[in-house]
């Protein structure tokens, strides 16, 4: 028989620990004393007190050996959002989180902060100051959303005092900062295939922007909070900067610091939004003999020309967050850290 390591309370598994948010958590809990067990499919980098495990969520006996004398997990990994692949969000946010509980019960973790994301509420309309009670979106504006859904209700119920298992979930929205793989990128790409002209609404619509080193310390003050009489157990908590702005104040601002022009002309939004799921439609329909990844998909307009913010006092209250990171320091440290992505670079 396998002998079970003893747990230490300092000794955690970043699941998803090579991507953007995982890195930069493992890089803070590794400042805080903790060692650290990345397991991914991939390894983007090096870093002293840190254990590499190479394998997929989906693998129960891979996770295992990872996850050996971990008493503390989190669980931050999933399929890109743009990939759009339902097959693939099943298979890792839903069917691969059940692998995840399991495998933390088999090897006595104790405690799991789970990465969900405030788009679970999301529907495509109006959110303003949204708390943790809104309901689950009915109609999942994507694949992604619909599976980050079923992984967050998998992930709470699973909570069990007696049994010693605690979890809690963690509701970020809009991550950015250095070396996001997806928001600026995107952008800067867009912008430079003159996509970026038009403001889609009226440009009134606020939304969060949550610098990731917010994001992150909401996550090691869950994690660091999470005990049997606290509030936190089976919980979802909103993470955000808590200083909503206008999307395309966000946007411009981030151009404008690259060296690109900020978007001038207004187009109404359900014209955009009709668009773009023509287009998704198009390209779902073309699939099997062309690949189509449309820059503006019905997402990314309900996403730009909505008003979606929500309210972080739950996570003031029951683990005393507050952002370390104010929006315009972010914003600022966030374009100098892209100087391959500037206008002529
Ligand atoms: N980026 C954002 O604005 C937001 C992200 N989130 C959530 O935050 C988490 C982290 O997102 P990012 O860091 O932005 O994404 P990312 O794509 O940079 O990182 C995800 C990591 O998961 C790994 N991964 C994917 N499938 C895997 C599998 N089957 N087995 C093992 N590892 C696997 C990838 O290799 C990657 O390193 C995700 O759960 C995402 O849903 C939530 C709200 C907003
Ligand atoms: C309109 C347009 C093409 C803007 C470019 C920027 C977008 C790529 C980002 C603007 C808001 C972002 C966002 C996410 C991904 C990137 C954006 C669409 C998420 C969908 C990522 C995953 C989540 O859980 C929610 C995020 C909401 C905001």
């Amino acid at each position: 028989m396998a002998t079970r390591l003893r747990p230490s309370s300092k000794r955690c598994a970043v699941i998803g620990g090579s991507g953007f948010l995982g890195r930069h958590l493992v890089e803070q809990l590794i400042a805080r004393g903790y060692s650290v067990s990345v397991f991914d499919i991939r390894q983007s980098y090096e870093l002293p007190g840190v254990t590499f495990h190479l394998g997929d969520l989906c693998d129960k006996q891979a996770l295992l050996s990872a996850l050996q004398g971990v008493s503390l997990v989190f669980h931050c990994a999933s399929p890109a959002p743009s990939s759009d692949d339902r097959a693939l969000f099943q298979k890792v946010n839903m069917d691969g989180t059940c692998t995840v509980l399991q495998a933390c019960r088999e090897a006595g973790v104790q405690k799991l902060v789970l990465t969900s994301s405030a788009s679970v509420v999301f529907e495509g309309r109006d959110i303003k100051d949204g708390k943790e009670d809104l309901p689950y979106a009915k109609k999942p504006i994507d694949y992604y959303t619909e599976t980050k859904i079923q992984q967050e209700k998998l992930v709470l119920a699973a909570c069990d005092k007696e049994k010693g298992f605690l979890t809690v979930a963690i509701r970020p929205h809009g991550i950015f900062g250095p070396r996001d793989p997806q928001l600026v990128p995107t952008l800067v790409d867009a912008a430079r295939k003159g996509k970026m002209k038009f403001i889609i609404g009226d440009g009134s619509n606020l939304v969060d922007f949550t610098f990731v080193e917010n994001v992150v310390h909401g996550h090691i003050l869950a994690a660091e909070r999470l005990r049997p009489e606290s509030p936190l157990c089976g919980q979802a908590y909103h993470i955000t900067n808590d200083e909503p702005v206008h999307f395309w104040d966000f946007m411009s601002q981030v151009l404008v610091g690259l060296g690109y022009d900020a978007p001038r002309y207004h187009l109404p939004y359900w014209l955009v939004y009709g668009l773009a799921l023509l287009l998704w439609l198009l390209a779902l329909l073309l699939r099997p003999i062309l690949q189509l990844q449309p820059t503006f998909t019905p997402m990314r307009v309900a996403l730009a020309g909505t008003h979606h913010y929500y309210n972080c006092s739950r996570a003031k209250e029951d683990m005393g967050y507050k952002p370390l990171v104010g929006l315009q320091e972010a914003i600022t440290r966030t374009v100098e850290s892209y100087p391959h992505l500037r206008q002529g670079g």
